[in-house]
């Protein structure tokens, strides 16, 4: 799996760690920025890791913010994503399993190092289940064709 990663300056040392992690499960990826713990403005960052993964550059996206709201909001403005805000493990994996989420955003303010990683290592790993949620993602879906 290729996975596109990034953050502001408020998510930057958790982004760090998380490629820490990524290198440990041997998961590809690439880093979209920020670089330095110098101020930016999430929209960017979160448009350009969410494109790549719409444009199927990257089968999954992470990005992380202060909080993970702001780069969620911005992130599921762009057709064909779906991003999760999950800031506990069984969010993550119901974000997988009911809603086929292809972007993990994580506040860096919120939680703490240890807990990111393990919502990080269920939501690579879980899996869409199809059946009666699949309709309900296409419904989620086709709301950016009617709105
Ligand atoms: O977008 C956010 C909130 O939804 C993020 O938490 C940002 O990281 C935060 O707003 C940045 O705030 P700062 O005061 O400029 O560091």
């Amino acid at each position: 799996m290729k996975v596109a990663i990034g953050s502001d300056h408020g998510g930057f040392r958790l982004k760090e760690e998380l490629k820490t992690l990524l290198n440990e499960l041997k998961v590809e990826f690439h880093d979209f920025g920020t670089y330095t713990s110098e101020s930016v403005d999430y929209p960017d960052i979160s448009r350009q890791v969410a494109e790549s993964v719409a444009k199927g550059e990257y089968e999954r996206g992470i990005i992380v913010c202060g909080t993970g709201i702001g780069v969620s909001i911005a992130a599921n403005k762009i057709k064909g994503i779906r991003a999760a805000l999950c800031n506990d493990v069984f969010s993550a994996q119901m974000s997988r399993e009911h809603n086929d989420a292809n972007i993990l955003t994580l506040g860096e303010r919120v939680i703490g190092f240890g807990l990111a990683r393990m919502i990080v290592e269920v939501w690579l790993n879980a899996k869409f289940a199809g059946g009666r949620h699949a309709c309900r993602v296409d419904k989620i879906m086709a709301l950016e064709k009617d709105s």
